[in-house]
C-alpha cells in the first residue's frame, strides 16, 4: 500500500498538518511528492486541492483511508528542498503550511492554466496511439485513469513533454479578424449573385478569394486595404464569412543590452570578490556584509562572483528591491550573462512571470534577477545568493506569510552549502550587529570608484528666519543651486520624503516634535478618537495648541504634495524640464522604466520623486540632490524612524556626482542637530551605527531584544480589547520577567473595514516557552472563529503601525 501526506487547502489551524490519503493503485505510479492532487474532505461529497508533501508505506490510522481522487499536475511544481522550506517558514512566521506552499508558485500556477502533453517522438507507436496524429492533448479531469498512466508512462521515458501553458490575458491580445467556411468555388457564387453596383462587397470577396490562405484575416488589415466594417458586416448578414476573435501572443519587449565585460577591479573590490569567491569554491554556508558606501562598485563585486559560480557550473540568484529593479540593473545583470539570466518582477504579466519560472525550473538559466518572492526561485544546485540593499524593509513581505527574504536566504544557503551576500551602503543595525559578533563576515568597501570624493553635502536648518520666511517649500540656497545646475546642463534629483507623513505634529519655529514620554516614539495624529496616540504603549494626549518647548503656536501637521512642489519648481524655474516620480505617475506598467530612460537619456533636467528615487539610480549626470523634508521619516512612530532617516539620507545622496564631476546635496531639516542627519550628511555610517545602537541597549529595542508583534481585530471594539487582554495575561503566564510587553494599543489606522485592531509588542531576549504559547494562541483564537476574531503574529516586524 501506498500512502500520501497531503497538506490540503483548507487554511485553519485544525487542519495545518499532513493528511494521510490512499495512493490507489491506478496512480501508484503517477503521484510524487511536490504535486497537486484532488483530495475528498470531511463530511460530504467535498473535493479540495492539497499538496503531496511524502509518500510512505504504512499508515497509523485506523480506520480505512480515503483514496486520493485525481493528480492535478503531472508533474511535481515544487521540489523537495521547496517542500521543506514550506514547513519551516510555516514555523517560523505563524502561518499555515498551505499558503507557504502557494506562495512559492508563481501566481498563475494557483490560478487557470492548462497542461499540454507533447510528443518528443512522432513516430513512437505509443505516441502514435495517444496523440493520434495531434500535434498535443490537453490533459483534463475527465481523461481517464489509463491515459494518465499512459502519459505518466511515457514521460518517464522521455517520449513526451508536459507543458503548462497559461490562459493569460495580460499577455495575449484579443483582435477581431474575419474567417470563412466556403471554399474558393462557392465564395465565386456568391461573387456572381452580387449586384454589380456593390463595389465594397465585390472588392471583400475578391480580396477572401485572393488571400484564402491567410485566414482568419484581422479586421485592422481589412481596414488598411480600404475594406470597411459596413461591408464586413453586410458579408456576414449574407452568410459569406463570420467575425471572429483571434488571440496574438504578446512577446515581451525588451532590448538586448550589449554585451559587457568584466571591468579591472579596484583594490577594494577585488579584496570583496576573492573572499566570495573563495567560499563559493569550498562551499562554504557562509555569510558576507558588504559595507560599501554609495557608488564605491557593489554591482560591479556582485557580476564577478555570479560569474565564478556560473562558471563552476553552479547557479546563483541575486536579489534587489522592486523599485530598484530597474532597466539599468537588470541590464546590467543581462549585459553580463546574456540569456542565461530570468528576470522576476511585477512588471511582467502573469504569463512572462510563469515563463521566467518555468525556465528557471527546467534549468535553462543559471542566473535569476528578482524582488522579494524570487527567493523561491526553483534553481538547482545554488552557488551563491546576493541580496542588494539589504537593509530595504520591502524584503519583508506584510502579509501571511510575514517572511523575510534574508532568513530564507540563509536557511537556502545552508541546503545549498553556498554563500551568502548581503550588500548595502547602510546595512540594516541587526545585520551589521551579526557582523560585530562575527556571525556575518564584514567587508567595508570605504571608497568610491575612481577616486571620486563623496558628495559634499550641506545641511539647511529650515528654522532660520531667512528659510522660514520663504512662501513654498525651497530654501534660498536649494533655489540657487539648482538655478546653477541647469545653467550647467547637469541634472538634479529632488526628494519629496513622504514617509511619515502628516500624522505627526512638528513645530515650525523649533523642529520640536511630539513624542510619546514612554517609548521614545512619536505619538501619531489618531483621527477617530482627535487625539494624539502612542502605538506602542497606547498613552494619548491632547492636541496641543501650542508648543510645549518653545510655547509657539506654529505647531502642525506638516507636508506638501509632490504635484505642489512640481508646481513651486515649474514657477522658479519655467525653463526647466521637469519629470515628476510618484505613486500617481507610475501606476501604469512601465511607467517608471519610462520616466528612468528618459531622465538617463537627458530629456529632463530634475527628476522630482518620492522614495522610489532614493536608491540605485546611478546617473553620472546628476550632480545635485536636494532633500526637501527630511524630519517626516524622523517622525515615523516607530522605533526605526532614526535608522530609516539615516539611510534614506544616505542613499539619496549617494545620487550625486558619481562620476566624474562632483556632487553636491542640499539637506532642508528642521532638526539639523539629530544624529542621523548629522551623520548621513558626512556619509558616516559607522558612527551613526554605534550611536544608534547605544540608544538601542537604552531603550531595549532590536538587535538587542527580539520584537513580536501581536495583532488582534474583530468588529465588536469591545470585544477586541476584551481578547488582546485575554491575550496580554497568556503571554504574562509564558513569559519570564525579563520579558518586556506593552500595549494593547490600538494601531495606526485602528480601524479597517469596520474591524478595530488592537496590538500587544514584546521584545524579549531569550524565551523559550513563547513559540509554543503563540502557537496555543493562534489555535485558541480560531476556534473562536465563529465569533469573527483574527490574531496575526509579526515575528521581528518592519514596521510597527
Ligand atoms: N572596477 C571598476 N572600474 C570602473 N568603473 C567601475 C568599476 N566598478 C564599478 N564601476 C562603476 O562605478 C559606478 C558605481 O558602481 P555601483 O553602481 O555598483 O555602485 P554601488 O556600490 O552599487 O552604489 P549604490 O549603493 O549607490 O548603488 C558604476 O557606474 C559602475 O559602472
Ligand atoms: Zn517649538
Ligand atoms: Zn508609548
Amino acid at each position: 500500500m501506498t500512502v500520501a501526506e497531503v497538506i490540503v487547502d483548507v487554511p485553519t489551524m485544525q487542519t495545518n498538518r499532513p493528511f494521510e490519503y490512499d495512493v490507489p493503485s491506478n496512480l501508484s505510479e503517477v503521484v510524487e511528492p511536490g504535486m497537486r492532487v484532488e483530495v475528498p474532505f470531511g463530511r460530504g461529497k467535498r473535493k479540495i486541492q492539497g499538496f503531496v508533501m511524502k509518500l510512505k508505506n504504512t499508515s497509523d490510522f485506523k480506520g480505512k483511508l480515503k483514496p486520493i481522487d485525481r493528480v492535478i499536475d503531472l508533474r511535481p511544481v515544487l521540489s523537495s528542498e521547496m517542500l521543506d522550506l514550506s514547513s519551516w517558514l510555516a514555523n517560523r512566521t505563524y502561518s499555515f503550511q498551505i499558503s507557504c506552499l502557494q506562495t512559492m508558485l508563481p501566481n498563475v500556477m494557483r490560478a487557470k492554466y492548462h497542461q499540454l502533453v507533447i510528443p518528443k517522438d512522432d513516430d513512437d507507436s505509443e505516441n502514435q496511439k495517444l496523440f493520434q496524429g495531434q500535434d498535443n492533448i490537453e490533459v483534463t479531469s475527465q481523461m481517464s485513469d489509463e491515459t494518465i498512466r499512459l502519459i505518466n508512462r511515457l514521460k518517464r521515458q522521455d517520449k513526451v513533454e508536459i507543458e503548462y501553458v497559461v490562459e493569460n490575458k495580460a499577455s495575449q491580445i484579443k483582435r477581431q479578424a474575419i474567417t470563412t467556411t466556403l471554399n474558393p468555388i462557392q465564395l465565386r457564387e456568391k461573387r456572381n449573385e452580387l449586384r454589380s453596383n456593390a463595389k465594397a462587397q465585390l472588392k471583400l470577396v475578391n480580396y477572401l478569394i485572393d488571400n484564402l490562405n491567410n485566414l482568419p484575416i484581422e479586421l485592422s488589415t481589412l481596414s488598411s486595404e480600404g475594406i470597411n466594417r459596413a461591408a464586413i458586416k453586410t458579408a456576414e448578414k449574407n452568410d459569406i464569412l463570420s467575425v471572429v476573435e483571434v488571440t496574438k501572443r504578446r512577446k515581451p519587449v525588451g532590448v538586448t543590452p550589449e554585451k559587457t565585460t568584466k571591468m579591472d577591479l579596484s583594490e577594494e573590490q577585488s579584496q570583496a570578490v576573492d573572499q566570495i569567491n573563495q567560499a563559493i569554491d569550498s562551499k562554504e554556508a557562509k555569510t558576507f556584509l558588504i559595507e560599501g558606501v554609495t557608488g564605491s562598485g557593489k554591482t560591479e563585486v556582485y557580476l564577478q562572483t555570479i560569474d565564478r559560480a556560473v562558471t563552476e557550473n553552479k547557479t546563483a540568484l541575486m536579489l534587489v528591491p522592486e523599485i530598484s529593479l530597474t532597466p539599468q540593473m537588470v541590464n546590467r545583470v543581462t549585459g553580463r550573462f546574456g540569456n542565461k539570466v530570468a528576470v522576476l518582477h511585477s512588471g511582467l504579466s502573469s504569463g512572462e512571470r510563469y515563463d521566467e519560472w518555468t525556465r528557471i525550473e527546467n534549468g535553462s538559466v543559471q542566473v535569476v534577477v528578482g524582488a522579494r518572492s524570487a527567493i523561491f526561485a526553483p534553481l538547482k544546485n545554488i552557488g551563491l545568493i546576493i541580496i542588494d540593499e539589504e537593509h530595504e524593509a520591502s524584503y519583508k513581505q506584510d502579509d501571511n506569510p510575514r517572511y523575510h527574504a534574508r532568513d530564507v536566504a540563509l536557511w537556502r544557503a545552508k541546503k545549498h552549502n553556498c554563500p551568502v551576500v548581503l550588500g548595502s551602503a547602510t546595512p540594516s543595525l541587526e545585520s551589521r550587529a551579526r557582523a560585530q559578533k562575527g556571525v556575518y563576515q564584514l567587508i567595508n568597501m570605504k571608497k568610491r570608484i575612481n577616486q571620486q570624493p563623496l558628495p559634499h553635502v550641506q545641511i539647511v536648518d529650515m528654522r532660520d528666519s531667512e528659510n522660514s520666511a520663504v512662501k513654498g517649500d525651497l530654501s534660498p540656497l536649494l533655489q540657487d543651486k539648482l538655478w546653477r545646475v541647469l545653467k550647467r546642463h547637469e541634472q538634479a534629483i529632488i526628494l519629496l520624503n513622504r514617509r511619515g507623513y502628516s500624522s505627526f505634529m512638528m513645530c515650525r519655529e523649533c523642529g520640536f516634535v511630539l513624542k510619546c514620554p514612554n517609548c521614545d516614539v512619536s505619538l501619531t495624529y489618531h483621527k477617530d478618537l482627535g487625539k494624539m496616540k502612542c502605538h506602542y504603549c497606547g498613552h494619548e494626549e491632547e492636541v496641543p495648541e501650542t508648543c510645549p518647548q518653545c510655547h509657539s503656536k506654529k505647531i502642525g501637521f506638516y507636508g506638501t504634495g509632490t504635484q505642489n512642489l512640481e508646481r513651486q519648481l515649474n514657477e522658479l524655474l519655467p525653463e526647466a524640464r521637469i519629470l515628476r516620480m510618484d505613486v500617481d505617475t507610475t501606476r501604469r506598467k512601465g511607467a517608471h522604466a519610462k520616466i528612468l530612460k528618459q531622465f538617463g537619456d537627458q530629456n529632463a533636467d530634475i527628476l522630482l520623486g518620492t522614495q522610489m528615487i532614493a536608491k540605485g539610480l546611478d546617473f553620472p549626470n546628476v550632480t545635485l540632490v536636494g532633500v526637501v523634508n527630511a524630519d517626516t521619516t524622523l517622525s515615523l512612530s516607530d522605533y526605526r524612524a532614526s535608522e530609516r532617516t539615516f539611510q534614506l539620507l544616505t542613499q539619496a545622496s549617494g545620487r550625486a556626482g558619481r562620476a566624474d564631476k562632483s556632487g553636491n546635496v542640499i539637506i532642508q531639516t528642521f532638526n539639523p542637530d539629530h544624529y542621523a542627519i548629522k551623520d548621513a550628511a558626512v556619509q558616516d555610517y559607522e558612527t551613526f551605527y554605534k550611536q544608534e545602537m547605544y540608544l538601542r541597549h537604552q531603550a531595549n529595542y532590536t538587535p538587542y531584544y527580539f520584537t513580536t508583534l501581536i495583532s488582534v481585530s474583530h468588529k465588536d471594539e469591545g470585544q477586541t480589547l476584551k481578547q488582546a487582554y485575554w491575550l496580554k495575561r497568556q503571554l504574562t503566564t509564558a513569559l519570564s520577567d525579563s520579558a518586556i510587553l506593552l500595549g494593547p494599543s490600538p494601531t495606526m489606522v485602528s480601524r479597517k473595514q469596520n474591524k478595530y485592531y488592537y496590538q500587544i509588542i514584546v521584545k524579549y531576549k531569550h524565551e523559550p516557552k513563547l513559540h509554543q504559547k503563540l502557537l496555543e494562541i493562534l489555535n485558541d483564537t480560531q476556534a473562536d472563529t465563529k465569533k469573527g476574531f483574527t490574531v496575526a503574529i509579526d515575528n521581528e516586524p518592519q514596521h510597527i503601525d
